[in-house]
């Protein structure tokens, strides 16, 4: 199968990596990227074929994998406008809309169908992401099943039953290890006002999420009653947890999450205008 990047920066580079650990080869995957360092870093660590613009060999794929910002893509897409195929085309940009994707891609009255728009995020680097997907219905099951194959070398992953979904995964998973690296900060903070050195502090932050994150996985126990389990009556967790609620917390990043999932929206709006 050939498979060619458009963008070869952060989220690109975790993907290539994790494909070729899963046994994808190396001589199917090509990658356009602007940037000269980029693409020498791509070939060197690599050995996949990368180069600045679409050529004919970089437009003979199979499967054609947008991983420009969403501010790029309109204008990286205009190049290759109606020059598709057929090949199926997996967006992990944040907001776009397959709607607005398909008609920059297709030929004027002739937007393309084939497309399936993701989530991943930035744990893929090490091959722990998680990545939520939605398939357009023309989609067959032999392109959802690729699709599934290519993201699943960089973690889990979650089909979306309907677009308006993706916003929702980028707002809890795409966005979500921002908020978890902001809690470690906070937990690093406390330790370092309580005595702690840096290495010290962030040690216990980093690993105290490690491990709760895997009991967590690894347990029958839901999230709340493994908290319970924590809190011992009149002891020192539920002073910081009334504390917490006293601030309102778990309200807070619920809300803060809805903001993340109407700015992705509001960027799907934006940038679909033209
Ligand atoms: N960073 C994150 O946490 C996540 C990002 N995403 C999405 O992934 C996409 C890529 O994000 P990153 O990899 O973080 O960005 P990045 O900035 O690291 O990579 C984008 C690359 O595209 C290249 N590029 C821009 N215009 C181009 C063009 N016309 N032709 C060829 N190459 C071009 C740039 O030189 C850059 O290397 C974005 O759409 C973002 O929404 C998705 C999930 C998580
Ligand atoms: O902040 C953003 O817009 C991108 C999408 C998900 C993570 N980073």
């Amino acid at each position: 199968m050939k498979i060619t990047f458009l963008g070869g920066g952060n989220m690109a580079t975790a993907l290539i990596g994790g494909m070729l650990e899963r046994g994808f080869a190396a001589a199917g995957l090509q990658v356009v990227e602007l940037g000269e360092a980029a693409r020498c870093a791509l070939a060197q660590r690599f050995g996949v074929r990368a180069v600045e613009s679409f050529d004919d060999a970089a437009l003979a794929c199979d499967v054609l994998v947008l991983a420009v910002k969403p501010q790029q893509m309109k204008a990286a897409l205009a190049p290759i406008a109606g020059r598709l195929c057929g090949q199926l085309v997996i967006s992990i940009a944040a907001g776009l809309r397959l709607a607005d994707l398909g008609r920059w891609l297709g030929a004027p009255g002739a937007p393309h169908a084939r497309l399936v728009r993701c989530m991943p995020n930035t744990p893929a680097l090490i091959g722990a992401g998680v990545t939520g997907l939605y398939a357009d219905p023309s989609v067959d099951a032999a392109g959802r099943e690729t699709a599934g194959r290519i993201l699943a070398a960089v973690g889990s992953t979650v089909w979306a039953d309907a677009e308006a979904q993706m916003d929702a995964v980028t707002a809890i998973s795409g966005s979500g290890p921002a908020y978890v690296f902001h809690f470690i900060e906070a937990l690093e903070s406390a330790g370092r006002s309580l005595g702690f050195d840096e290495a010290g502090a962030r040690r216990l932050a980093i690993d105290t999420v490690l491990g709760a994150a895997k009991l967590a996985a690894n347990s029958a126990d839901a999230p709340a009653v493994l908290r319970q389990k924590v809190t011992s009556k009149g002891g020192t967790t539920e002073a910081a947890l009334a504390s917490l609620a006293a601030a309102g917390w778990h309200d807070e990043l619920v809300a803060a999450v809805q903001a993340a999932e109407a700015r992705g929206r509001e960027l799907g709006a934006e940038l679909g205008k033209d």
